[in-house]
């Protein structure tokens, strides 16, 4: 695969609107990455895409834009099991950031500290099937076990489709269970028909931490027509509303930027903030799932909200 973006590929907006919506302080973008740049941490050899760079500066001039304090920098598997930009993104963070990393079952003990003390605090197991290769179930087991006595977590990232082949597995983990993008739920259909209510079964049943994002990646809807008011992907809200009042004590929120193998369209970054209005309509709810629960899970250490 050449070092040329994939073809037709989206890059992410230079210039988001700034949201209406105020964030609390200490707010937290939970899932985002950094790509490259390429010539300084070069794209993987098995990667299934080649994205735009999307380096830390953007990165981190994207939190400052939003007003947001914090970021979680989840590896992309663009970089595979390279986590070098991850870390260096980390580095240059000053304490606002943490990662999760990608890893394989023959990562040594000496790399898994030398992440823990980058800021790393969880690994990505990722079974959809356009992005990687899958690798075996004992494989991430045995991977688990080895990153829970560093207090890590497991963040996955799976289809609506691949919930019943994977839930027993995941319920068995030794650390919390992470899921990316509310186990993308087909919208649609009914938030409390039987799918997403047996997603939200396997969330209770298991204390399973979900991301309410990408809702420019599940929606039919789409975003707002030009112009228009800014309530986007109105067909999301439903299944993210119903996240936040069921678990509403384990809910995270991102940008997901830069906002890798999107087709039909490019999110403006300033109204994915705005949305969370509509995902967590109340002070209390955006209190704990933009600050108390990220804080809880990535800043443990911080008993309060940092500025
Ligand atoms: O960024 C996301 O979380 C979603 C996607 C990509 C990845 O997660 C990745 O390459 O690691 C996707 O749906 O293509």
């Amino acid at each position: 695969m050449g070092t040329a973006p994939t073809a037709g590929w989206l890059t992410w907006d230079p210039a988001p609107s700034a949201p209406t919506l105020a964030l609390p302080p200490g707010a937290v973008d939970a899932h985002c990455h950094v790509f490259g740049p390429g010539e300084r941490f070069p794209f993987a050899p098995e990667r299934k895409y080649t994205p735009t760079d999307a380096g830390r500066e953007q990165l981190f001039a994207l939190r400052d834009h939003l007003g947001i304090a914090r970021q979680v920098v989840v590896q992309a598997t663009c970089h595979g099991t390279d986590n070098r930009a991850l870390v260096d993104a980390l580095d240059a963070a000053d304490g606002r950031a943490r990662g999760v990393a990608a890893v394989r079952g023959d990562v040594t003990d000496r790399e898994l500290a030398d992440l823990d003390r980058a800021g790393v605090r969880g690994v990505r197991f990722n079974f959809v099937k356009r992005l990687v290769d899958a690798v075996p179930t004992d494989e991430l087991a045995a991977v688990a076990e080895r990153i829970a006595p560093l207090g890590w977590h497991v963040v996955v990232y799976f289809e609506a489709a691949d919930l019943p082949d994977l839930e027993d597995f995941l319920g068995r983990l030794p650390v919390p269970v992470v899921v990316d993008h509310m186990g993308r739920p087909d919208v649609t259909r009914d938030p409390d028909g039987p799918e997403f209510t047996r997603f939200l079964r396997f969330v209770d049943r298991h204390d399973v931490w979900v991301k309410v994002s990408c809702p420019e990646r599940l929606s039919v809807t789409g975003p707002p027509a030009v112009g228009g008011e800014r309530h986007a992907y109105a067909d999301v809200v439903p299944f993210a509303r119903r996240v936040v009042a069921e678990a509403g004590d384990r809910v995270l929120w991102g940008t997901d930027w830069p906002h890798p193998n999107l087709t039909d369209h490019m999110p403006d970054d300033g109204l994915l903030v705005d949305h969370v209005r509509h995902v967590a309509p109340t002070p209390e709810d955006r209190q704990r799932l933009l600050v108390d629960n990220p804080r809880r899970l990535y800043w443990p250490e911080h008993t309060e909200v940092a500025p």
